[in-house]
């Protein structure tokens, strides 16, 4: 049975971050491809994302094109909603019977698996592959026994990048090369994304 990771994430915008934890987890867990899945609505952030889920969606697509073992999918996008991934994840095992899923967490995530929908259920259904981010180490030794047996780290070179330093960076009018590829990056600019507006 073949392995597919899935990178869930709110991807406001996707960054190197993202795209190196996918391919570290790819390598090191013998994924035959990672799906992106763009969140609708994140279950557990405080805010509404910044920009339209289209344009997430169209960074994501920027940004996994050169990879042919990447690929981005709607399915949240399409479902509407609050995107709880017991949903996703239950509707993929009926779409690919044939496939079996991992889902690749950073350690933010790892740290609050306890607070996700229906985790015990959702942990019978796919396992976790998790990897550090610098801001906030991650706990696995408080975890669940029955999560910490569905749970794999793996080896990434720490990246101190996320969406929320890149939006302010750009709103700010601060340099995002080489945090975003550059196809993002022409993606932002075509678009105007994250610009200050003068009413701000
Ligand atoms: N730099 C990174 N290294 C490893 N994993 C990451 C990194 N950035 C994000 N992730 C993981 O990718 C998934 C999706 O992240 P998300 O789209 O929320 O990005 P973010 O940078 O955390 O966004 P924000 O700053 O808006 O909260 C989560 O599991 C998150 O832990
Ligand atoms: O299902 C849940 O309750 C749940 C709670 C928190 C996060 N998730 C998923 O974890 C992924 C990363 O979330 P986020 O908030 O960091 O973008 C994304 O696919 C979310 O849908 C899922």
């Amino acid at each position: 049975m073949s392995k597919i990771g899935i990178m869930g994430g709110t991807f406001d915008p996707v960054h190197t971050g993202h795209l190196l934890a996918a391919e570290k987890a790819r390598e090191q867990c013998g994924l035959q491809e990672v799906w992106f899945i763009p969140s609708y609505m994140p279950p557990l952030k405080a805010n509404e994302p910044g920009v339209s889920s289209e344009h997430r969606y169209g960074m994501v697509e920027a940004a996994v094109a050169t990879n042919d073992a990447f690929r981005v999918l709607d399915i949240e996008l399409k479902r509407g909603g609050i995107s709880y991934s017991y949903d996703t994840v239950s509707e993929l095992i009926k779409r690919y019977p044939g496939r079996s899923f991992a889902y690749i967490i950073g350690s933010d995530r790892i740290n609050d698996l306890c607070k996700w929908h229906r985790i015990e259920e959702l942990a019978e259904l796919v396992t976790f592959i998790g990897l550090e981010r610098p801001a906030e180490p991650a706990q696995p030794g408080q975890l669940p026994s029955f999560l910490k047996q569905r749970l794999t780290i793996v080896e990434m070179p720490p990246i101190g990048i996320s969406s929320t330093d890149i939006r302010n960076r750009l709103t700010a009018g601060h340099s995002v090369q080489y945090m975003v590829p550059d196809t993002v990056l022409e993606y932002i600019r075509r678009y105007g994304l994250y610009e200050s507006r003068a009413d701000d």
